[in-house]
């Protein structure tokens, strides 16, 4: 059976004050929520232990982004063996913002997925078009490369330890939603895409994430490929964070 994912993506946000005040709040309104959802936290990596020492059981921590190496003289960067090794359980992968504003490439993704995995991570690949290449009706190429790029070296016993993450790259902190039928038909086409490839793909987690907010939660998730959110903004303010995670529809 496939698992259900609220992830909140901090990015570059948050403090030490942050963490104390959000994450307890977070933790507390959730104990009582039993609609199956796996709550996972990703803040900047400086506060992963923070944010670990204040979850409990029921949240579970990731980071941002991890190195193409495991060890060595690579200043400023931290591999998934490090992260893992700090108690993070989940690593986010090939996030735009670091394909486009750090160059990131398939290439060095597809590396990072099989660092990622290899350390006993999760990965959570994070695939989508721009605005442009939706316009020119490029999307599902696009994002079928990208899929095909970043899964190209994952083995048959890894893929429990995959989830796809479909942002936009339009949608992402805009305030513009792609709508539940777009988002279906795309989560649809990326199940076919690793059909293809020879995964399991009727058990793999697939996410959405672009503007996701408390309101447009419940009909995204009740798409029916669509198995939970990748969270940017709306994952800083307790309230809003929850209320996405309660539109997730229990089991049926
Ligand atoms: O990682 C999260 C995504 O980039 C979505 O961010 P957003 O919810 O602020 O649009």
């Amino acid at each position: 059976m496939r698992r259900k994912i609220v992830a909140g993506n901090w990015k570059m946000n948050g403090s030490k004050d942050l963490v104390n005040s959000l994450v307890g709040q977070i933790r507390s309104e959730l104990a009582s929520l039993d609609n199956g959802v796996e709550t996972v936290i990703i803040p900047p990596a400086l506060y992963v232990g923070d944010v670990l020492s204040q979850a409990g059981a029921a949240l579970t921590v990731g980071i941002q982004n991890v190195s193409c190496w495991d060890s060595g003289a690579y200043t400023g960067e931290i591999s998934a063996v490090m992260a893992r090794d700090a108690g993070c359980s989940v690593a986010l992968v090939g996030h735009s913002e670091r394909r486009q504003l750090f160059g990131e490439t398939d290439e060095q993704v597809a590396v990072k997925v099989g660092k990622a995995l290899a350390s006993g991570l999760d990965a959570v690949i994070c695939v989508g078009e721009t605005l442009e290449e939706r316009e020119a009706g490029k999307a599902e190429e696009v994002v079928s490369a990208q899929i095909r790029k970043a899964v190209a070296d994952v083995s048959n016993g890894q893929w429990s330890q995959v989830v796809v993450a479909y942002e936009p790259v339009w949608a992402i902190g805009t305030g513009k939603t792609a709508t539940a039928d777009d988002a279906q038909a795309m989560h649809a086409a990326i199940r076919g895409v690793l059909k293809e490839l020879g995964a399991p793909a009727e058990e793999i987690t697939l996410l959405y994430g672009g503007s996701v907010k408390a309101d447009n939660a419940a009909a995204l998730f009740g798409q029916p490929d669509i198995d939970g959110g990748l969270i940017g903004g709306a994952s800083l303010k307790a309230e809003d964070f929850v209320g996405i995670c309660r539109a997730m529809p229990g089991e049926s």
